[in-house]
């Protein structure tokens, strides 16, 4: 037996394991950003499936997977996964056929995000509350509050409705509460 062998062994793949992980970070990343993504186009009142930049993706992935000498058909299998996930995150049939599945021009479709929890309120934070104003903080009081304001930092500031922070479920799937 040769324990070189098996220590270099060892060794790779504990690297691969590595790169699997974080593989599966940058997709559940990409899914996120697809979803807000989805909210943006709903808001310009696009229509959520984009054959057009579903097509980019692709050639891009595979012109940088023949750059590094990896098969196009690889990149090009992962580009569809993602897009795949990217669709199902934006509650629009993960098939890639945009003709049969974009919904109407301004639909709300893309609000129901089914895997997600629901949009937290923006967070509360104690150290910049008024004492006695039960105001929410906006970013403007303090970095890193969500931002609900555009101006004037206290008048603006959102009421207090509830005396919990952002939902944990929320933050728990990593999301940021803006
Ligand atoms: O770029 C967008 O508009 C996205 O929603 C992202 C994405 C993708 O996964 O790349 C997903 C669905 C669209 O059909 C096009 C592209």
């Amino acid at each position: 037996m040769d324990t070189m062998a098996d220590g270099s062994l060892a060794r790779m793949r504990l690297a691969i394991g590595g790169i699997d992980h974080a593989l599966v970070l940058l997709l559940g990343a990409r899914a996120r950003l697809a979803v807000r993504a989805g909210r943006c186009k709903v808001r310009a009142g696009r229509p959520l499936a984009d054959p057009e930049r579903e097509a980019r993706v692709h050639r891009r992935v595979e012109a940088v997977a023949r750059r590094i000498g990896l098969p196009a058909s690889t990149a090009d299998g992962l580009a569809a996964l993602a897009i795949a996930d990217a669709r199902r995150a934006q509650g629009i049939d993960p098939d890639p056929d945009p003709a049969a599945h974009a919904p109407p021009i301004g639909s709300r479709h893309a609000m129901h995000i089914p895997h997600l929890p629901p949009r937290p309120p923006p967070r509360s934070c104690a150290s910049c509350l008024r004492p006695g104003a039960g105001r929410r903080c906006c970013a403007r009081c303090r970095p890193g509050c969500s931002s609900a304001c555009s101006s004037a930092p206290w008048p603006r500031c959102w009421p207090r409705r509830s005396p919990m922070a952002a939902s944990t479920s929320w933050r728990d799937a990593g999301w940021a509460s803006t």
